[in-house]
């Protein structure tokens, strides 16, 4: 497959090696360098494109490969309050996008058994609930992604708990959060370079239950981008990572 690039940092050249490991031919690599490149022409040269660049950019990024018919793979994150929007223009352009929060597929694994997890806690109500991330000290975006979709997963299936909130703290203090009872606390903390540990704990007074996700390093995510990017080959319209794997629950 020939794949378009947009976005040559952290990720853009672990996925550039995967891709090239895989045989695919990389026919276009864009940063803030030659963003002059990135015309409807040169992306009509992919067969995919893997965006992976930053929340202020991603928009108009998507919008360009709905312009010129090309499928996207989206793994920039923190976009995710014009997720509704999005979705409109993939069917208006009858584009084609595929997005994760995370493509890892570990961290999908995860997901999975975190939303079995939280239907199973709905029985033992002494037991509180809080998420923790860990990120690289350049993250743009707090919460992360992932830790957004681990939130959404208890939501969904533990009554307790009806929205998230978010704390971005510095140290790993237990001070008080000031969150009430049916908020679930999304706790992001931006240590060194870490490249994304995510942890569910369920705590009561006798004892704690931890469950945890630790990247150590980016190759998973890239795979996970690089396959995407081969299932979406071919495909129209608007999907979630979830399209990809077959969790049955
Ligand atoms: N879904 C998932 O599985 C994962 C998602 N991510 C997400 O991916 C994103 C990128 O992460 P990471 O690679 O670590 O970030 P980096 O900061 O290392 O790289 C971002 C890249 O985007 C480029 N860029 C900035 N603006 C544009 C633009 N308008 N068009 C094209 N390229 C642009 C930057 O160029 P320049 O250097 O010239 O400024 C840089 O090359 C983040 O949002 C992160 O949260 C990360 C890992 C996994
Ligand atoms: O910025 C990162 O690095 C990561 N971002 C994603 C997120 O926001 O969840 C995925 C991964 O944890 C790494």
């Amino acid at each position: 497959m020939k794949i378009a690039l947009l976005g040559y940092g952290k990720m853009g050249k672990i996925i550039e090696k995967i891709a090239l490991s895989r045989k695919h031919e990389i026919v276009l690599t864009i940063d803030n360098e030659n963003l002059h490149e990135l015309t409807a022409e040169n992306l009509q040269k992919a067969d995919a494109v893997i965006e992976f660049t930053m929340p202020a950019s991603v928009i108009s990024n998507i919008e360009h490969c709905f312009n010129a018919g090309v499928p996207i793979v989206v793994g920039t994150t923190g976009w995710y309050d014009r997720l509704d929007e999005i979705k409109q223009k993939c069917a208006a352009s009858d584009g084609s996008l595929l997005y994760a929060t995370n493509f890892s597929v570990g961290v999908n694994i995860f997901f999975h058994i975190n939303r079995l997890l939280a239907k199973v806690m709905n029985n033992y109500p002494y037991y509180d609930v809080q998420v923790e991330e860990i990120h690289h000290m350049q993250k743009l975006d707090a919460p992360s992604g992932t830790a957004i979709t681990i939130a959404e997963g208890i939501i969904d299936n533990l009554s307790s708990k009806t929205d998230w909130v978010n704390v971005l703290t510095t140290d790993d203090s237990d001070d008080d959060k000031n969150v009430k009872s049916e908020e679930l606390l999304i706790e992001s903390m931006r240590i060194d370079s870490v490249p994304g540990t995510h942890t569910v704990i369920y705590d009561s007074e006798v004892d704690t239950i931890e469950f945890k996700h630790t990247a150590h390093n980016r190759n998973g995510f890239a795979l996970g981008a690089v396959l995407a990017a081969e299932w979406i080959h071919g495909k129209k319209g608007f999907y979630t990572v979830d399209a990809m794997f077959d969790f049955k629950s």
